[in-house]
């Protein structure tokens, strides 16, 4: 039995949705849904195998190896990375306020550490657990926003700023926020295993991309979002992790590596050499 991760958001269930309906053979694995930075967690306990987790996650471990070719990437505008504010207050009238991120997040917690340190904005950071907007919004005076609470908050709250959006025109470059980990010491003992989930969440993924408008009518039904939205939503992200994600990846780890927030990173893949 081998122990998978996945994100409990909207976007995850995009590249599962094959492995989740028998629509392709699977290996014997068991599904643990949890929030990003929960998933880290567990992967690090060893609770789990192999699991999606912030990409900055793996840049303060040396004991994970990445899974070639999946993400969760955006390139521009992400819809569910957004910073709400309340009343009139726009990003740069964030000086001196206070910011609440929630505790489902460590890459967008530190891209906009990274974002509001280039404008050179400075804002008192709140860490909050849960990610009630309406508490968020009393402690602080932004809340940043990730995954399904983000979705449900658009056309209820007063968005100022996307991150994807904001990295782009900073950059120019893509934004990487999930990567799929395996342990090193299970890739080490059981390597056909994690070939044989590796090779299914990447069916999982063709599967999804050639099949969108189905995944997103399901997906929009089960989470109480909008069809045409979530169609939208799934043609945003990108799911591959191409030779641009990874240079995009690299500049994000720099950016966290100045502010302080990780050393150096060497990126170690399974299955190809260092
Ligand atoms: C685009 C998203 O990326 C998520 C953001 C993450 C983070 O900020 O740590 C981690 C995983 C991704 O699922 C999202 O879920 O909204």
């Amino acid at each position: 039995m081998i122990h998978l991760g996945k994100i409990a958001f909207a976007n995850c269930d995009f590249p599962y949705y094959a492995i989740e309906h028998g629509r392709i053979e699977v290996p014997d694995i068991s599904i643990t849904q949890a929030h990003p930075v929960e998933l880290a967690r567990r992967l690090f306990k060893g609770e789990l195998d192999i699991s999606p987790i912030s990409s900055i996650m793996y840049g303060k471990r040396d004991d994970l190896l990445i899974l070639p070719d999946l993400s969760i990437t955006s390139n521009d505008f992400t819809k569910s990375v957004l910073i709400c504010s309340n009343g009139k207050l726009e990003l740069s009238d964030l000086e001196g306020k206070t910011l609440c991120i929630p505790e489902t997040t460590a890459s967008s917690a530190t891209l906009v550490r990274i974002i509001l340190s280039l404008k050179d904005i400075d804002v008192k950071i709140k860490h909050c657990s849960g990610t009630d907007i309406d508490l968020m919004l009393k402690k602080g005076d932004a809340a940043l926003l990730i995954g399904d609470s983000a979705i449900h908050a658009i056309g209820k709250y007063r968005i100022i700023a996307d991150l994807g959006n904001e990295w782009k025109k900073i950059t120019g470059k893509k934004m990487v926020y999930a990567l799929w980990v395996v342990r090193k010491d299970f890739a080490i003992h059981h390597p056909d295993k994690v070939k044989g989930v590796l090779k299914a969440l990447l069916e999982s993924k063709e599967y999804a991309y050639k099949n969108i408008n189905e995944i997103a009518n399901y997906i929009a039904n089960e989470k109480n979002i909008d069809c045409g939205f979530m169609r939208e939503y799934l043609h945003t992200l990108n799911y591959d992790l191409d030779a641009d994600s990874v240079e995009s990846l690299r500049l994000y780890f720099k950016y966290a590596e100045d502010c302080g927030i990780i050393d150096d990173v060497k990126l170690r893949f399974f299955n190809k050499p260092d």
